[in-house]
């Protein structure tokens, strides 16, 4: 199945694109299936065969070749089924191999505003769990058709060929069992829905414990939150256990229904072999109906079971199914050049929030780095984010005449060029945190963010592992990996929010001369609460009340009394000086 085919939010897709593994299935599937029939053929013929041995009709001889015959026939089922197994297994590894990757990937293009909406926890258990369940829904419904399906309806042929009315009699019971597996489904359905919503909201719990554990810890609130992690766990366990009655208690029910027919067999059965039922059998016929029944019973019970499971998968899937989209199949940035960015009348309000500025305008050409800063919380970092189009905006912002928030993410990608707070590290090497499968010199990267000579110190150098979100790292040296990672992925525009808020002045000083260097054919916009090279910045935009005032550094001494104090303040040595 080509891939413009493929819909990854219809499972029918799953099952077209698996079709060769699918039909592996069907065909041993269908010998297993047909073969075991041969197992209370052989085992009516065994008995007969004994009772003639018996009465002197046969030999042992005979008895020897029935049961080479039956070990024989065994074989084949128990071949046929072992190769069913193993291709409906690899169908549902595949598919479950799929479906992960399509989640990930529709995860990855959401922004991240609305996974943080969402909830990390949730969106694992997604990830995770639903998936799981919808891959063993498919799974089981794959066996089924074949191990239930056909066998049933191999069964029950063979039960209305030796007496139709007694097969008509018993198998009204396991009818009976599909009936409450269906009434039983609302439970079932129920009961997993809360269990994954506790299993979410744990994840959640767990995560939120992890990440604050030092402030926790540090403001004494460890025994607060034990209690809400204990609270949430005992509400997770209820619902565990709640979930797995209803999915474990049932089954063994079913199956009792199903035997009941097993009473009528015995009664009406043994009056056929006297000569007084419906029909005249012989013993080995008996064995063979009570046989025939008996496996018809225990896989009607496995219906009902499939049931359960199937609609276990219903529920997962219908959680999963929004974030099934078509994959982006290629999501390489294109980088270009800008030679003008223009931002017009720009204005910005968070969703159902107020504006945080507006009205900035600003014009910059390639060499160009401008300064962003002003009070606390005035929107400086809002102001960064507003290129990475995570919102809409107001006004506009455009690169060469085309505006931003019109273009695709690869398009997007290869213009907008962008650093955090956060230095989002993986817990990988310094050389693969910055190149991120580039081929490039890692060390031309460490030296433009002064941290070569650190790394070479280290005894694994450039192959040293940063841990988890760089905590192996200082603070200084997080921030620089990451710096390093975002030039090494040069882009036109760049935008830094604070990026040497951990760094001493002379390191400072040094970095902002490479950049300039490096970005000369690029723009910069530094956002910063350090105005010490502020004067070296082509243009500067101050943020105060939600107003922005744009101009050299000259022009804003002159004009802004508060952005003059800030500096002087700054120059003389006061706390934000480092
Ligand atoms: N995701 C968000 N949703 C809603 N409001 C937000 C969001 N992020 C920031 N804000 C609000 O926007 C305002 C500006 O925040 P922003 O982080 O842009 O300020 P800042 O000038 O960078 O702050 P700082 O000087 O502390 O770095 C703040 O009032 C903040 O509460």
């Amino acid at each position: 199945m080509s891939k413009q085919t493929f819909t990854p939010n219809k499972i029918i897709s799953y099952f077209k694109t698996e079709w060769v593994v699918l039909l592996i299935v069907t065909v041993s599937g269908l010998i297993y299936n047909l073969g075991l029939l041969a197992g209370p053929w052989f085992e009516g013929r065994m008995t007969g065969c004994l009772i003639d041995i018996l009465n002197g009709r046969k030999t042992f001889y005979n008895m020897l070749i029935l049961v080479g015959c039956y070990v024989l026939s065994i074989a084949v089922v128990q071949v046929s089924r072992y190769i069913k197994r193993f291709y409906v297994r690899r169908f549902a590894n595949n598919v479950n191999r799929r479906m992960k990757g399509i989640l990930y990937a529709s995860l990855v293009e959401k922004s991240r505003p609305e996974l943080k909406e969402q909830g990390t926890g949730d969106i694992m258990t997604k990830a995770i769990l639903d998936v799981d369940d919808c891959v063993e829904g498919m799974r089981k419904f794959t066996t089924e058709i074949f191990d239930t399906g056909i066998a049933l309806a191999a069964y029950a042929g063979m039960l209305l060929y030796y007496d139709w009315r007694l097969a008509l009699l018993s198998m009204l019971f396991p009818p009976v069992s599909y009936l409450l597996a269906e009434k039983m489904k609302a439970i079932v359905q129920r009961t997993g829905v809360v269990y994954k919503e506790q299993s979410g909201a744990l994840s959640s719990a767990t995560l939120d414990r992890a990440e604050n554990a030092i402030t926790y810890r540090v403001f004494g609130c460890e025994q607060q939150r034990k209690q809400a992690y204990e609270e949430n766990l005992t509400a997770y366990e209820k619902a565990a256990v709640s979930a797995n009655i209803w999915n474990t208690m049932m089954p063994p029910l079913y199956k009792v229904i199903s035997m009941t027919g097993v009473l009528f067999i015995l009664y009406f059965g043994a009056a056929n072999v006297l000569g007084t039922g419906w029909k005249v059998w012989t013993a080995a016929i008996f064995t063979t109906f009570l046989s025939c029944f008996t496996k018809l019973s225990v896989k009607s019970s496995n219906a009902a079971k499939l049931f359960n499971a199937v609609h276990k998968a219903q529920v997962s899937w219908k959680r999963i199914k929004p974030l099934m989209n078509p994959v982006i199949e290629n999501e390489k940035p294109e980088i270009r050049t800008v030679s003008q960015l223009s931002v017009r009348e720009l204005t910005f309000a968070y969703p159902d929030g107020e504006n945080i500025f507006e009205n900035i305008s600003l014009a910059a050409k390639p060499g160009d780095i401008i300064g962003v800063t002003g009070a606390v919380a005035c929107g400086k970092s809002t102001f960064g984010k507003a290129f990475l189009g995570e919102y809409p905006y107001q006004g506009s912002i455009t690169v060469d005449g085309k505006e931003l928030g019109s273009l695709d993410r690869r398009q997007h990608a290869g213009i907008i060029g962008y650093l955090g707070h956060a230095p989002e590290l993986f817990n990988d090497t310094i050389e693969n945190n910055i190149l991120m499968g580039e081929n490039k010199n890692v060390s031309d990267y460490l030296k433009l963010v002064c941290f070569n000579e650190e790394v070479q110190a280290m005894p694994d150098k450039e192959n040293t592992m940063v841990g988890n979100g760089g905590v192996r790292l200082s603070g200084g040296q997080a921030q620089r990996l990451a710096l390093a990672r975002t030039l090494c992925h040069k882009r036109p525009v760049l935008i830094l929010d604070d990026p040497f808020s951990a760094l001493d002045k002379d390191t400072e000083k040094q970095i902002f001369a490479n950049l300039k260097k490096y970005m000369a054919d690029g723009i910069v916009i530094i956002i910063s609460h350090r105005l010490y090279l502020f004067p070296q910045m082509n243009q500067v935009i101050w943020l105060e009340n939600g107003q922005a005032v744009t101009g050299t550094h000259e022009k804003l001494m002159q004009e802004i009394p508060e952005y003059a104090q800030l500096y002087h303040a700054q120059e003389g040595g006061s706390i934000y000086e480092q």
